[in-house]
């Protein structure tokens, strides 16, 4: 946990609909500078419908209620017409073939990246840096196809830095990636978010990832949010059924990988 302790972002009772379904139900949500925060849940839960709201981008979904409070900038999610966008948040998608066009070079693309996140037009050297800090080695003449699904990856993240965001959300960030290179990936946001004061929140089915990196978790079901807390206290002690069955499973999981890597071992 970071020594700064500020609230950065502070989301209180959002509600959405899509139709005439509620899709998000009284949503409230805290982030401190500096934090790394887990948003937990099954399929359908609301998550992503969660993360396009906190962006300003709430279509499909039509927010009947809410108030969001970023940076010093505010929204009210009950008249969203003539309000801007929070500016100094950064969204990593999970795939990144959702992120890049298979048939531009990479340097194209950074360049174009930088154009449009900093409204500039001479990219510098300034951005160099950044690629060394996410372990990434010069574009030479490549395409997508030719970096690894990992490298691809960390060149999205650091694009999303470009803009030097105060919050950088990641959608699934493992999903695409095998561990080994989720584990490379995280470990370089962690880094990256500490050295520079950056919040992070995380959007995951996996309750082991949120173990790992996020300092406090929400657990959603079915538009709610069903508890909010520290991730140790919440894995330890969870109140809500639906975060007790989530721990179980995850117990439930471990031990019989455990119990799996025994009998091999025994063999
Ligand atoms: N374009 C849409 N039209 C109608 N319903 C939608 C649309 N997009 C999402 N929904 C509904 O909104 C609910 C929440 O979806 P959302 O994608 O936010 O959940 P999620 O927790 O991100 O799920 P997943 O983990 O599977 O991505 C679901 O019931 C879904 O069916």
């Amino acid at each position: 946990m970071p020594s700064d302790t500020k609230t950065l972002l502070d989301l209180n009772n959002l509600s959405v609909r899509i139709g005439r379904q509620v899709i998000l139900n009284d949503v409230s949500l805290k982030i401190r500078s500096g934090e790394c925060v887990a948003i937990v849940g099954g399929s359908g839960a609301g998550k992503s419908t969660l993360l396009r709201c906190l962006m300003g981008l709430t279509r499909p979904a039509v927010p009947f209620s809410g108030l969001l409070a970023f940076d010093g900038q505010e929204m009210d999610f009950s008249s969203l017409e003539r309000q801007q966008k929070p500016k100094r948040i950064a969204y990593v998608p999970q795939n990144p073939d959702q992120g890049f066009d298979p048939l531009k070079r990479l340097r194209w693309q950074w360049q174009q990246a930088f154009r449009v996140i900093t409204g500039r037009m001479n990219i510098s050297q300034v951005q160099e840096p950044l690629l060394e800090e996410l372990g990434l080695k010069p574009f030479g003449a490549c395409f997508p196809y030719e970096w690894s699904r990992g490298m691809q990856q960390r060149l999205l993240l650091a694009m999303a830095l470009m803009g030097k965001p105060r919050l950088l959300i990641l959608d699934e960030p493992t999903s695409a990636l095998d561990p080994l290179i989720a584990a490379q990936v995280l470990r370089a946001v962690k880094k990256y978010a500490e050295m520079h004061n950056v919040a992070v929140l995380i959007v995951t089915h996996d309750l082991s990832l949120a173990a790992r990196y996020a300092d406090r978790t929400t657990i959603m079901n079915t538009g709610r949010v069903v508890e909010f807390g520290e991730t140790s206290h919440l894995l330890s002690a969870p109140q809500s059924d639906y975060g007790q069955l989530l721990v179980n499973h995850r117990d439930w999981i471990t031990k019989d990988l455990g119990q799996l890597s025994s009998s091999i071992a025994a063999e």
